[in-house]
């Protein structure tokens, strides 16, 4: 039985086809720099050689149709068209009033487009990338394993914000926590690799990437997370603010006459690591640009 894994991030594709019987990967892939071409990738089945180089990838799209074209293929492939998945998962990050994981129905579409104001560089992307999906395995189950759901353990003075009770009742705004899987991932391997069972622990577990997030966990489980409402607060993230205190942006939007769209379109595209360098939201931009302005300067 074999079913993809599917991670759609906010910066690339990553893929493996695994089996599930004996947990074996076939293959394991990904294009980095979705968005942001020349977009590198690497394609890897035990047994051949890898393969990697650098495709145009202007959206996640153009990723997902030359990872296909790489599994389906006969030199770099594993199977010679899809239909030998049972079902492919999708780590998906919010979708309205689903927690933990569902089988993609146009229900759970409709849940991701309802929380696209929270997920503006996500949720649209997941659309995509399942869609482009069903119109391959239209009769392949697609199942959708949300983030927040490791984050159901912390408790209410970790998860509530200090607003009023009719934000949280009505708009449900709470800190809900992203990049679960990873966090949960690093609370069962760090007492693995130390030999201490995970009630002897506590871990302060690190996810960077195109986002990032920390997560707090004690006994195995998430005590407390960096991410909130979005996955746009905690840390800074690629081309997003992470926190900022919300009257700077009251006062900007009032000063500046920004409307919602505008000040949005700033948080998301032009600040965090590239708002601060000045150069890129990729951090292997911003080392080679200091590197090369260090050289000039010496
Ligand atoms: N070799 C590297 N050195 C420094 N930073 C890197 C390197 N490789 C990747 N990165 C950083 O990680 C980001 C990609 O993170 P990743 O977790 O793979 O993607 P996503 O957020 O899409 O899931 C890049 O934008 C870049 O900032
Ligand atoms: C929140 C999240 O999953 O982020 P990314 O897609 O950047 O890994
Ligand atoms: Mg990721």
């Amino acid at each position: 039985m074999l079913i993809l894994c599917a991670n759609v991030g906010s910066t690339s594709f990553k893929y493996q086809i695994i089996d599930v019987q004996t947990s074996a990967s076939l293959v394991a892939g990904g294009v980095e720099r979705v968005g942001n071409s020349p977009s590198p990738f690497t394609h890897a089945v035990p047994g051949k050689p890898s393969v990697n180089g650098e495709i145009d990838a202007p959206n996640h799209n153009a990723a997902i149709v030359h990872a296909i074209d790489l599994i389906t293929a006969p030199e770099t492939g594993v199977m010679a068209d899809l239909s030998d998945l049972v079902g492919v998962g999708f780590k998906t990050i919010l979708a309205r009033g689903i927690w933990r994981s569902a089988l993609i129905t146009n229900k759970v579409i409709d849940a991701l487009e309802a929380d696209i104001p929270f997920a503006p560089t996500h949720n649209p992307a997941y659309i995509a990338s399942i869609r482009a999906f069903q119109e391959r395995l239209p009769s392949t189950p697609l199942v959708a394993v949300f983030e927040t759901w490791f984050h159901q353990t912390m408790p209410d003075y970790a998860s509530e914000f200090g607003v009023p009770r009719e934000w949280v009742e009505k708009h449900h705004i709470r800190r809900y926590g992203f990049h679960g899987a990873s966090h949960r991932y690093i609370s069962e391997r760090v007492p693995q690799l130390l030999g201490d069972p995970p009630a002897n622990l506590r871990i302060i577990s690190c996810h960077l990437g195109g986002s990032s997030s920390l997560c707090a966990i004690r006994n195995g489980q998430s005590i407390d997370t960096t991410m909130g409402v979005s996955p746009q607060y905690g840390p800074i993230q690629s081309s997003r603010s992470g926190d900022l205190d919300p009257f700077a942006v009251l006062y900007l939007m009032d000063a500046e006459g920004w409307d919602t769209e505008e000040i949005r379109r700033q948080l998301i595209e032009e600040s965090g690591l590239r708002g601060i360098s000045g150069v890129s939201g990729d951090l292997r931009d911003v080392e080679a640009a200091a590197w090369k302005a260090t050289i000039m300067r010496d």
